[in-house]
């Protein structure tokens, strides 16, 4: 479904089958210890390689996350499928854990896919100051957006909601549905209605602009 109001932003419920989503849980958790990076709020594991100003070293992916990021771009929602994406950030949030408000930044081509797994959340986004938007027009821009992903789900952001405002997800252990969920018309749940959280894993699969290939010359 797409948002007229917010052209940026595509929500879509049932991206992936429940046996989808126990196939993730399960390759996710079988990784190798030291794949994870323990954040004081969250861990993740990083494919692909990872993502620096001075550009990020291509490493391969294993299949099992390339079927997502080949259905992604199966899409065509990068670039009207001109680019291919080369990136995902996986993000593991207990009950009471999120991310601080953010941008991605200009590392990345400015659209992001995310699917979300185990668990729903509130994904917030509000508009950063005025000054600091790219657009003349930025006062006709929602001071602030929500949506609430179900587990599942995918959802595709971009243009002014990547570029002019910052997202995160409040440290919570249910979150509340309420007339200011822009995407409530697409979702089993009411006003009112509160969701309590589960272990959410997302899959956060973009494109980082800048790669190189790691020359490696082995002998002489
Ligand atoms: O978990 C999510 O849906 C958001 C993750 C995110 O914003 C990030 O990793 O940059
Ligand atoms: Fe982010």
């Amino acid at each position: 479904m797409r948002y007229e109001a917010l052209s940026d932003l595509y929500y879509l419920p049932n991206f992936i089958t429940e046996n989808e989503e126990n196939f993730i849980f399960d390759k996710v958790n079988s990784a190798p210890k030291p794949k994870w990076v323990q954040l004081l709020n969250r861990r993740l594991q990083n494919w692909g390689g990872n993502p620096t100003k001075n550009g990020m070293i291509l490493e391969p992916i294993p299949t099992w996350l390339q079927i997502f990021m080949d259905r992604i771009d199966q899409l065509d929602a990068f670039n009207d499928g001109q680019i291919k994406t080369n990136h995902v950030l996986v993000n593991e949030y207990l009950p009471g854990q999120g991310i601080m408000p953010h941008e991605d930044g200009p590392m990345f081509y400015p659209t992001i896919a995310t699917i979300s797994c185990g668990s729903g959340t509130v994904l917030k986004f509000e508009r950063k100051p005025i000054q600091d938007c790219d657009t003349e027009d930025a006062n006709d821009l929602p001071q602030n957006v929500s949506l609430y992903l179900e587990r599942r789900s995918l959802v595709l952001v971009k243009g002014h909601l990547y570029r002019n405002y910052l997202h995160s997800i409040e440290e919570l252990k249910s979150d509340r549905i309420s007339t200011e969920i822009c995407n409530l018309s697409s979702l089993d749940y009411q006003d009112g209605d509160r969701i309590d959280r589960d272990t959410r894993l997302s899959l956060t699969i973009r494109h980082a602009l800048k790669v190189c290939k790691l020359k490696l010359r082995l002998g002489r």
